[in-house]
C-alpha cells in the first residue's frame, strides 16, 4: 500500500487521505500526524520565508527523457539524473511540467544538501529476517526519543496516472526508470520486498513506496531503506517526508532497547482494530500480529473506544468557531489517552492541542509551557514540524500576540 504524503510548503505529511483507488500500494498515512487546523484567517509564521542563499547545481537528466502520452494527450516521461544525492541517482516517471518545476527544489539546487543522508556506515541497526516477516530493522544500540533512525532519498518518484492508462505499456516505462539508475542503487532497489508477484517495479511500489501528493499530482515515492521497517499499530518509530529536498527520515518516538525491532506504521493509527487488521491484510497481504493485534478482545475493544474518544478529541479541540466547547481540560485528556493508548508519536500534538487551548482562554503561562513541551517533542511529532514548529515558536515568544490568544475567552 501507498503511504499518503500530504503535501505541504516546505514538508509533506503522511497520513490517509485520498485512497488510491487501482494501484494497491504502499504505505499509509500516519493519523497522528495532521496537522491542527487552525482558524482561516490566522496569520501563518510560515508565509515569510527567509531568503536563502543557494548555490546552483548541475540539474540536467543523466538521460534523455523518454516519454508517452494518454488518451487525452498529457505527456509522461521518464527522467533520470544520476548524480543526484552525491551519485544515488534518482528517476521520475512525471510530466514534464513537474520534472521542471522538480529541478528548482532545493534537493537539486543546494550545494550539500544530501551531504549526511543515505549514510548507512554505522546505523544504529541490523537487517534480520525474521520468518514470517521478511526483514526488518533491529536496533543495535540504545535509542532516545528523537535519535534519528535513518534519513534517504528516494530512488524513484511515480505519478500515479503515468502508467494507469497502459499497464503493459506503463510497465515498460517503469523498468527505465529503474535501469537509468546508477548499478549500486539498482541493487539497493531490488533488495525491497515484493509481497506480490507481477511487475518488478509496479509491485516493489505497491509493497514499500509512500503516496502523496506532489506539485498537485498524485506521486509514489520510493525510499529504500525506509522501506526496510515493518509495520507495528504501537510503532516505536516517526517519519516524516520534507518535499523540498526529498528526504524521508525516521526517529525513535519513545526509548528503544537493543534487539527491539524498530517499526513503524504503514497507517492510519487512529482507526478501529478490525479496521487496520483488514487494511494491512488487503494492502500488505499480511496478518497484523502485533502486540495490539493480538490483545484479548477486551483490550481490543477498550483501545477501540479510546481511539475513538481521541478522535472525537481531535474535532472538539480542532473548533476555532464561536460554539467551539474546545477547553484546557479535553487537550490534557488528549494526552493522557495518547499514553493509555502508547501512542508517543502523538505526545507533540497533544502538547500543542493543550498550548493553543490555554492561550485561548487567556492562560499564557500554561501554554508556553506546554508550546515548549510540544517543541520539545516535536522533532518527532508532527509530519508539519517546519509549520507547527513555527507557530509554537510565536506562541513561546509573545503568547498574547499569538493568534489564539483569548480567541475562545475566558472559561
Ligand atoms: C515495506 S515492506 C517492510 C520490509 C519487508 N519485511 C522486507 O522484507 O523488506 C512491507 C512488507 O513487509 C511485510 N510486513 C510488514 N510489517 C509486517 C508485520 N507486522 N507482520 C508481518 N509482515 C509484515 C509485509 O509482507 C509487507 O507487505
Amino acid at each position: 500500500g501507498n503511504i499518503d504524503l500530504e503535501i505541504q510548503p516546505g514538508l509533506c505529511n503522511i497520513y490517509e487521505k485520498s485512497p488510491f483507488v487501482n494501484v494497491s500500494q504502499i504505505i499509509k498515512p500516519d493519523g497522528l500526524q495532521e496537522p491542527i487546523s487552525r482558524p482561516a484567517e490566522a496569520p501563518r509564521a510560515s508565509e515569510t520565508p527567509k531568503p536563502k542563499k543557494r548555490k546552483k547545481l548541475s540539474t540536467r537528466w543523466t538521460t534523455k527523457p523518454s516519454c508517452i502520452s494518454d488518451e487525452a494527450g498529457q505527456e509522461y516521461c521518464v527522467f533520470t539524473n544520476a548524480n543526484f544525492a552525491n551519485g544515488r541517482g534518482i528517476s521520475f516517471f512525471t510530466t514534464p511540467t513537474i520534472a521542471e518545476n522538480v529541478k528548482d527544489l532545493p534537493a537539486f539546487q543546494e550545494m550539500g544538501i544530501h551531504d549526511n543522508i543515505n549514510d548507512f556506515s554505522n546505523p544504529p541497526w541490523e537487517v534480520r529476517n525474521i520468518p514470517g516477516r521478511g526483514n526488518g530493522l533491529f536496533a543495535t544500540r540504545k535509542l532516545e526519543r528523537g535519535d534519528l533512525i535513518l534519513a534517504d532519498t528516494p530512488l524513484g518518484v511515480y505519478s500515479s496516472d503515468a502508467f494507469f492508462p497502459d499497464y503493459e505499456l506503463g510497465y515498460k516505462y517503469l523498468r527505465k526508470t529503474y535501469e537509468q539508475l546508477p548499478e549500486e542503487s539498482k541493487k539497493i532497489l531490488l533488495r525491497t520486498a515484493a509481497h506480490n508477484p507481477g511487475d518488478m517495479i509496479m509491485e516493489r511500489i505497491n509493497t514499500n513506496a509512500f503516496a502523496g501528493e506532489f506539485e498537485g499530482m498524485n506521486h509514489f515515492f520510493l525510499y529504500p531503506e525506509t522501506a526496510l521497517m515493518n509495520h507495528d499499530c504501537r510503532p516505536n518509530a516517526m517519519y516524516y517526508h520534507n518535499i523540498s529536498t526529498l528526504v524521508h527520515s525516521a526517529h525513535a518516538s519513545r526509548t528503544i532497547n537493543i534487539g527491539e525491532e524498530i517499526t513503524i506504521t504503514y497507517l492510519n493509527l487512529l482507526q478501529s482494530n478490525n479496521e487496520r487488521q483488514e487494511t494491512l491484510k488487503m494492502i500488505w497481504g499480511f496478518d497484523c500480529d502485533c502486540k495490539l493485534c493480538s490483545a484479548s478482545e477486551l483490550s481490543k475493544a477498550r483501545s477501540d473506544l479510546n481511539i475513538e474518544k481521541i478522535n472525537e478529541l481531535h474535532t472538539t479541540l480542532s473548533d476555532w468557531s464561536s460554539a467551539s466547547e474546545a477547553t484546557p481540560k479535553l487537550a490534557l485528556n488528549l494526552l493522557s489517552l495518547y499514553e493509555k493508548e502508547h501512542l508517543h508519536a502523538a505526545v507533540g500534538t497533544g502538547h500543542m492541542f493543550a498550548a493553543l487551548a490555554y492561550n485561548a482562554v487567556g492562560d499564557t503561562k500554561s501554554a508556553v509551557k506546554h508550546a515548549k513541551l510540544a517543541l520539545d517533542a516535536g522533532m518527532v511529532s508532527s509530519g508539519s514540524v517546519v509549520d507547527d514548529g513555527k507557530d509554537m515558536t510565536t506562541l513561546i515568544e509573545s503568547p498574547k500576540g499569538h493568534w489564539s490568544y483569548m480567541r475562545r475567552g475566558s472559561r
